[in-house]
């Protein structure tokens, strides 16, 4: 974060965990007030100025009866999305370590419906990530009909791809070997291919046997990332509907292991792996440049003698997918 604009807002607390690599801030934004503005969430994402992560996550109160917690998850560059899978399960282990919950089986709002989580020993976590989304206009993917593998034409190039939604959007290739597969070139330019209208995950699966797979994924608004969990499961939803994976498999990341378990069409996937939680921190975050809005601000502090229950009904300013 530049200089000039750091320290004169509110101290924020924050988590820094990962899940296979796959690195987050982590905020709860139940206790304290937090708002972030994409371009703020870019500046803290950068590896070198700012504290550096693929997603920040953030822990709201529910919107909805008989859930435990809204989750939302913003890219490196400040775009908000629907799923990150890993993150999810950093996602339990913060709100028990927070005490913010002490259920073992917790359900949470995200964007595109509720997802379950269960607490295992030792930091793992499983993942009821849902029933996978396969009808092209709901991934979205621009298609006449469904097919589990489709033909995109890029930069002259044709390629084979599946396309899925585990609540994001995933296209996933099949290649001999992830080692050299192309994920920096053809990532970006299928994560941005006018077919996946609102940008897509790109995974590059190579299949060992049938229980065992490795996987690369190109993530939407991150690049490369060491893990991605929704990317993981995707890959498998392919890989079972190509026919060369069974129904569990243990999936081979950079970052480590995921088992990923999925019966079939109509089916959730159940993903389980590690959690990590690696320091935790405190940011002056940059200050409201707004007078009127600093006035406001000053007057539900002395109202209150506290901020906080007025911060638990704000909304951050970046807008919902
Ligand atoms: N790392 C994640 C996915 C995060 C979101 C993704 N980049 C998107 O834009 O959909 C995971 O573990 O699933």
């Amino acid at each position: 974060m530049s200089q000039s604009r750091r320290g004169q807002g509110p101290l924020l607390n924050f988590t820094k965990m990962h899940g296979l690599g796959n690195d987050f801030m982590v905020v709860d934004a139940i206790s304290q007030p937090f708002r972030l503005r994409p371009d703020t969430i870019r500046e803290l994402a950068d590896r070198h100025f700012g504290i550096g992560f693929d997603q920040l996550l953030v822990v709201e109160p529910p919107g909805l009866p008989d859930v435990d917690f809204r989750y939302r998850i913003f890219n490196s560059d400040g775009s908000e999305v629907e799923q990150c899978g890993n993150g999810a399960r950093c996602f339990a282990r913060f709100v028990r370590d927070q005490r913010l919950t002490n259920k073992k089986v917790i359900r949470v709002q995200t964007a595109k419906g509720v997802i379950e989580l269960r607490v295992g020993r030792a930091g793992m976590v499983t993942v009821d990530m849902g029933v996978p989304e396969l009808n092209p206009p709901a991934i979205p993917f621009a298609a006449d009909r469904r097919k589990d593998i489709y033909t995109v034409e890029v930069g002259g190039d044709t390629v084979e791809l599946s396309a899925v939604s585990m609540g994001n959007p995933h296209g996933v290739l099949l290649v001999d070997n992830v080692d050299t597969a192309p994920v920096g070139e053809l990532g970006p330019r299928l994560e941005n291919h006018p077919r996946f209208p609102a940008r897509a995950n790109i995974g590059f699966l190579q299949v060992i046997d049938r229980t065992h797979a490795r996987l690369r994924v190109f993530e939407r608004g991150s690049g490369e990332t060491m893990a991605c969990g929704s990317g993981a499961c995707a890959a498998v939803v392919a890989g079972c509907l190509r026919g060369l994976l069974d129904s569990r498999v243990e999936v081979e990341l950079k970052g480590g292991h995921l088992v990923i378990e999925w019966q079939g069409e109509g089916s959730p996937v159940m993903m389980e792996g590690p959690t990590a939680s690696v320091f935790e921190g405190q940011l002056r975050l940059p200050g409201d440049p707004s007078p009127r809005r600093r006035k406001s601000a000053r007057q539900g502090d002395a109202k209150s003698g506290t901020n906080r229950k007025n911060h638990r009904q704000r909304q951050p300013v970046t807008s919902r997918p």
